[in-house]
């Protein structure tokens, strides 16, 4: 039987090679809010292996606050040129610092001084405000390099449930879901 995750590493490799969208590691991240409504966003997916699945945030942003109340997290993905759907299920807890410092170093130089510069989800005057602020720190910050906030880093989601569906033009989805039983993964299969 295929190990989900190397199954999910195969084809979002494919993606990064053969896709067409501009941001190819862009996954919907769902979790549920102080209300209990789920709350979903994109996100940059980092990696994924055995371990979970990796996107970097603010630790003081919406979603870092709703994983922190409930950690139960989904993840939800479309890939267009092979018309396949994957859904996630699991547990959502932070990375480590050093873990996010080597993510940090990996961000480009523009997303680091936005990020540096904003309190991300925080109420904003006016659009304009944005911008003047954005470039006072691209000023301010010319030929340093701009360390990474205290309040940044990421969190790892491990997987409990991983579903893929390839979509098929007549309707009859192929549905083949993984459920984690301790430490193997049990394969079945969905009606579409
Ligand atoms: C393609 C795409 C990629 C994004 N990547 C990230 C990301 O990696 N990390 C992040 O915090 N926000 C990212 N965002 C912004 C989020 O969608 C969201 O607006 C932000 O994280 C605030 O959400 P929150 O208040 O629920 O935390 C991305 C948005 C898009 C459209």
């Amino acid at each position: 039987m295929h190990d989900p995750i190397n199954l999910f590493n195969t084809i979002w490799l494919d993606a990064k090679c053969r896709g067409t969208s501009k941001h190819r590691n862009a996954v919907c991240v769902s979790t549920i809010d102080e209300d209990g409504y789920p709350n979903s966003r994109f996100v940059d997916l980092k990696e994924a292996n055995a371990a979970g699945f990796v996107f970097c945030s603010p630790l003081d942003s919406g979603k870092a606050l709703d994983i922190c109340r409930n950690p139960k997290t989904g993840i939800t993905l479309w890939w267009e040129h092979i018309a396949t759907q994957v859904r996630i299920k699991g547990l959502a807890s932070p990375i480590s610092d050093q873990e996010a410092k080597a993510h940090w170093v990996g961000r480009l130089r523009d997303a680091q001084i936005a990020t540096a510069t904003f309190q991300q989800s925080r109420p904003l005057a006016s659009l304009e405000t944005l911008s003047e602020q954005y470039a006072r720190a691209v000023a301010a910050s010319d030929g340093k390099s701009i360390p990474r906030p205290d309040n940044w880093g990421g969190f790892r989601l491990c997987a409990e449930y991983i579903e893929f569906l390839e979509f098929k033009e007549n309707r009859l989805h192929a549905r083949t879901a993984y459920s984690r039983v301790g430490t193997v993964w049990e394969q079945h299969f969905l009606q579409p």
